[in-house]
């Protein structure tokens, strides 16, 4: 359940039509709800009551100020994948010492600045990372806190795309290597190792691979024991799917009952790193139709909103349910909903039954999460606005980019 309903023949996000919003603020925009927002990371924290534990949102799925100080105002954490998000995370006023860093590639200069903004750990993902980390430690006379991600071989049954736990993926330190590299770590002096952590993949709707890969995980944390080395925290990552067309994912309580099932008996702070879970459900996208095009054997809607500003049907094939802002009665017809831009590619939904005239406002649902944040500027289209809308009051909480900012930065040749 989200807070988008319709109401007299209007959809609405909370108690705002987005009629009004499109008026105030134009198409394309993201429209975002804060309650939705604050419910799905209460449903979090409520199931996993009873048991120490961190929910560090996943800044990436979502990283607007205002959505990450919604979440900093509850309490949340952080899970960061770049300097960039670590100053966003603070510029939004989040709690650096709840901040966790992921990331396969942290450069000398952003671990030196997570160092000295304190925070609660970085989640490691190789082995020179380790020395890398240790290094810049040493010269800040710093001590800091590391965590292993490791690769548990587990096939998250999602996207190949979105899978990250496999053997062939980038991410983590293989399990077979994961002890020597902890024994490793722990011979660092400039590092304090703390935890144990992964990630396998994302928009994952069973709760086996996960429960499979926390196994995985516990039977590592008890050989370490075996060598001393005693961790604090399990971090379980994000990667909690979403209902965007059928699927049934878990709820929040069932993946926590099942976690908290093992982790009980074990003095194991519990992490999770959700994005999708938390803000896809909590956005929709709005745009408006601009020509209704008849093609050979197909019809087309033509609307204003393109890949560059949501690009996960293009990217994936993703599926996002795109439905009438003020549904008209008549005899619907099979529409592919396009965009602008110069690429065969650019689809916002293929064969979808709507009935339509040009103006018309449409809603992609599902669009809270890595929809914004995978936007881009490409055929030179400004990013879009985003809205917040908290009970009847509807903010822009970022303002549509402009012309000149397209071209902030550049420089002609003398
Ligand atoms: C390390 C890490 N943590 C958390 C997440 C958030 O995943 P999701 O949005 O599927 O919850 C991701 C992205 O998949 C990630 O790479
Ligand atoms: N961007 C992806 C998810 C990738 C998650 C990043 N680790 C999506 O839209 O589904």
């Amino acid at each position: 359940m989200d807070h988008f309903n319709y109401h007299n023949n209007a959809l609405h996000a909370e108690q705002v039509a987005l009629t009004d919003i499109a008026a105030q603020f134009g198409t394309p925009c993201y429209v975002y709800s804060r309650a939705t927002i604050e419910r799905h990371y209460q449903a979090f924290t409520a199931a996993l009551s009873g048991h120490p534990h961190l929910i560090c949102y996943a800044v990436k799925a979502n990283s607007n100020l205002a959505v990450l100080n919604v979440l900093a105002r509850l309490g949340s954490g952080f899970d960061i994948v770049s300097g960039g998000e670590l100053a966003r995370v603070i510029e939004a006023g989040g709690d650096p010492t709840k901040v966790v860093f992921s990331g396969v590639a942290k450069t000398a200069e952003e671990i030196a600045t997570a160092l000295k903004a304190g925070i609660h750990c970085f989640n490691v993902e190789s082995e020179p990372e380790l020395d890398r980390i240790n290094e810049v430690a040493r010269q800040l006379d710093m001590t800091a806190p590391v965590s292993l991600r490791v690769n548990p071989d587990v096939d998250a049954q999602t996207h190949p795309y979105i899978s990250t736990g496999l053997k062939q993926n980038k991410f983590g330190i293989a399990m077979e290597r994961a002890e020597t590299a902890y024994l490793h770590a722990q011979q660092l002096p400039h590092l304090e190792v703390i935890g144990a952590d992964c990630h396998i993949g994302s928009q994952l709707t069973s709760l086996e691979p996960f429960i499979d890969a926390l196994d995985r995980l516990l039977a590592l944390v008890d050989r370490l024991a075996e060598h001393g080395i005693k961790l604090k925290h399990l971090d379980v990552g994000g990667g909690l799917g979403v209902n965007y067309q059928d699927e049934q994912p878990p709820l929040p309580a069932d993946y926590a009952t099942a976690i908290k099932q093992r982790l009980s008996g074990r003095k194991l702070t519990l992490i999770m790193e959700p994005g999708r879970a938390i803000m896809a459900n909590a956005g929709v996208m709005l745009t408006k139709v601009e020509f209704l095009k008849q093609g050979d054997d197909r019809d087309f809607a033509i609307v204003d909103a393109a890949m560059n500003d949501l690009l996960r049907p293009a990217l994936y094939s993703a599926w996002q349910e795109i439905v009438a802002v003020t549904p008209r009665h008549g005899t619907s017809k099979a529409y592919d909903v396009v965009g602008p831009v110069c690429e065969t590619g650019d689809f916002l939904g293929k064969d979808r039954q709507l009935v339509l005239q040009p103006e018309d406002l449409l809603a992609v649902r599902s669009s809270g999460a890595y929809g914004f944040t995978m936007a881009s500027n490409y055929n030179s289209r400004p990013r879009v606005a985003e809205v917040m809308v908290d009970g009847s009051q509807p903010f822009l909480i970022r303002q549509r980019e402009t012309l000149q900012q397209l071209w902030q930065g550049e420089a002609l040749l003398p």
